[in-house]
């Protein structure tokens, strides 16, 4: 419960949670209020008081019911305003801790944050909306055990002996129950692993269906049908729970009516109110045990939240909104001065590196595959932060502090990239610039641009990675980082890409570095470097100037 509150409570805020606590507690006593009437009443009627309509009883039990009614709606609109609140604001907030969250980090958390989005936030909100609920069955619960002490203090005793039978069965039980759905919410993420596993895999499953079988059958069918196991196992669990409850009280108001009340010499008066109290107090305790499977299972979403909010906000400073964005004509140097990175499983290293580029300079880099160059780019552009040595901007060594000043630098087109409908993170559009680049990209009749939405993305590879790159040269920086760009250009593009798009956007006064592996090429750079086994290697750009391309 204490997790549950932990989250809801900042967003249902403390006044608003008191005063739902208040309601609940007045709808409870209002509750109260009509039991004790009735009891009331049947005294009477069997007292042989009540022989004629009286309108006060009828006032009475009217206005209680009013109330009753009256608070409990009012409790109600406000859970469901609250409930719902709580979903938008723990969603957002989620996805504002990504948002501001390392590429690391994230990537390594990818099913873990699945689950929460499209899971845990929900379960959380359902509970949210029974846990008034429960409280109010609580408080008219203590009523009830009240009001039977002033019944009867035997029966009383008798009851509560029933009551802490009870509690105590339930805590031996619910300890089990509650690993059982820590252990449903670790099956869920392994389900959200295959699941996305089978959506983007989907072209190749299609080609060969029994790849998808083979997920179905050795990923997908096991975790479900343990989740299916384990869920009917805690379920059933919360089921034994409440049918224990249900015979204890049972066999207590047959025992009241047909021992008790005989051994210990009770007015009948006061067994039919006893015995109508316990039934109100069944029905409080069936409320309150119905809602504990739900409650439990949002305790765990609660759990799993409030573990990726606090590490996610431990990690949240990396990608912080900068204060400002590097202009163009700011950037002269880079200098990369002994840098080091290491993966957390030790398995690959790089460096220590160094390398300089200046203002309107091409480098290229090349290397076998696994030789590290995409983890150097990611380390020069600030997605992955170095484990030694210096980035170097303009002659200043770039802190942790200035790294989200430093990133704005950098326009990339990753190897992965991902196309984005539109020309998000660019405030104005420029036309003219626009229309510029779909013409040196060749794009001019297959795109057009309503304010900043592309017209279509359904693009060949190659164009999609033009498309990309022109979104990125829109961005205006400083410094271009290509991943393998033109390997999936047509020969004609290439040579275009190398011989004239390059030189053009160096007269800009564009930076570029690029990984290629388009020797024929190599002597358009300015410099060239080899990645080999994580160390950067400068080449002779010499020994390719004699490349003759068609
Ligand atoms: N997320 C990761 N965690 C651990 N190791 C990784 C990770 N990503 C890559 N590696 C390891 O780092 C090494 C270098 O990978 P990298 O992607 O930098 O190579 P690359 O030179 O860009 O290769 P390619 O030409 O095939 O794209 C690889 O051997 C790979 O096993």
């Amino acid at each position: 419960m204490k997790q549950i509150l932990y989250l809801i409570s900042p967003v249902f805020g403390r006044s608003r949670l008191i005063r739902y606590i208040l309601l609940g507690i007045f709808a409870g006593a209002c509750s109260f209020a009509f039991i004790t009437a009735i009891t009331r009443f049947i005294d009477l009627a069997i007292n042989g008081s009540l022989t004629r309509i009286e309108p006060r009883y009828l006032l009475l039990c009217a206005a209680i019911i009013l109330l009753l009614i009256g608070a409990r709606r009012a409790l109600t609109l406000g859970i469901i305003q609250s409930s719902q609140q709580l979903f938008r604001t723990l969603r957002q907030e989620i996805l504002a801790r990504i948002l501001n969250s390392g590429y690391q980090q994230l990537t390594e958390r990818r099913n873990h944050i699945n689950t929460a989005i499209l899971r845990d936030v929900y379960v959380l909100t359902e509970a949210s909306m029974s846990i008034i609920q429960f409280f109010t069955a609580l408080v008219m619960g203590v009523g009830c055990l009240i009001y039977l002490a002033v019944i009867s203090i035997w029966l009383f005793a008798v009851t509560i002996a029933v009551v802490v039978t009870g509690v105590v069965v339930y805590s031996l039980n619910n300890q089990t129950n509650s690993q059982r759905f820590n252990q449903g919410r670790v099956l869920e993420d392994r389900f959200m692993e295959y699941f996305n596993a089978i959506l983007n895999g989907f072209k190749e499953i299609n080609m060969d269906p029994r790849k998808g079988n083979d997920i179905y059958e050795h990923k997908i069918g096991p975790v479900n049908n343990e989740s299916y196991e384990n869920n009917v196992a805690a379920h059933t669990g919360f089921l034994n729970n409440q049918m224990i409850g249900q015979v204890l009280f049972y066999l207590l108001i047959a025992t009241v009516l047909l021992v008790f009340s005989i051994i210990l010499h009770i007015k009948a008066g006061s067994v039919v109110s006893f015995v109508f109290t316990l039934l109100y107090l069944l029905s409080s305790i069936e409320t309150v045990l119905g809602a504990l499977p739900s409650l439990t299972r949002a305790k765990v979403a609660a759990i799993h939240i409030k573990d990726l909010q606090t590490k996610l906000a431990g990690e949240s400073t990396e990608n912080r909104l900068p204060a400002r964005y590097i202009l163009k004509d700011e950037f002269k140097s880079l200098e990369i001065a002994d840098l080091c990175y290491s993966y957390h499983n030790g398995a690959f290293k790089i460096g220590p590196v160094n390398m300089e580029i200046r203002k309107g300079e091409t480098i290229f880099i090349y290397g076998g595959n696994g030789s590290g160059k995409t983890t150097f780019i990611h380390n020069i552009t600030g997605i992955r932060t170095p484990s030694e040595g210096q980035l170097i901007l303009n002659g200043t060594p770039v802190t942790a502090a200035d790294l989200p000043e430093y990133k704005t630098a950098f326009a990339v087109v990753f190897s992965d990239f991902y196309l984005f409908d539109e020309l998000v993170g660019v405030p104005e559009v420029d036309a003219s610039k626009w229309a510029y680049y779909l013409r040196l990209f060749e794009l001019e009749d297959k795109i057009k641009i309503e304010g900043r939405h592309f017209s279509t993305t359904s693009l060949s590879t190659g164009q999609r990675k033009r498309l990309a790159l022109i979104a990125a040269l829109m961005e205006n920086k400083p410094l271009l980082v290509l991943d393998e760009w033109a390997a999936d250009q047509d020969p004609y593009f290439r040579k275009k890409f190398y011989t004239e798009i390059i030189p053009l956007l160096k007269k800009e006064g564009i930076s570029t570095i690029a990984i290629t592996h388009d020797d024929k090429y190599y002597h358009t750079a300015d410099k060239l470097y080899k990645m080999d086994y994580g160390n950067l290697i400068r080449e002779d750009i010499n020994t390719y100037a004699d490349s003759s391309f068609p």
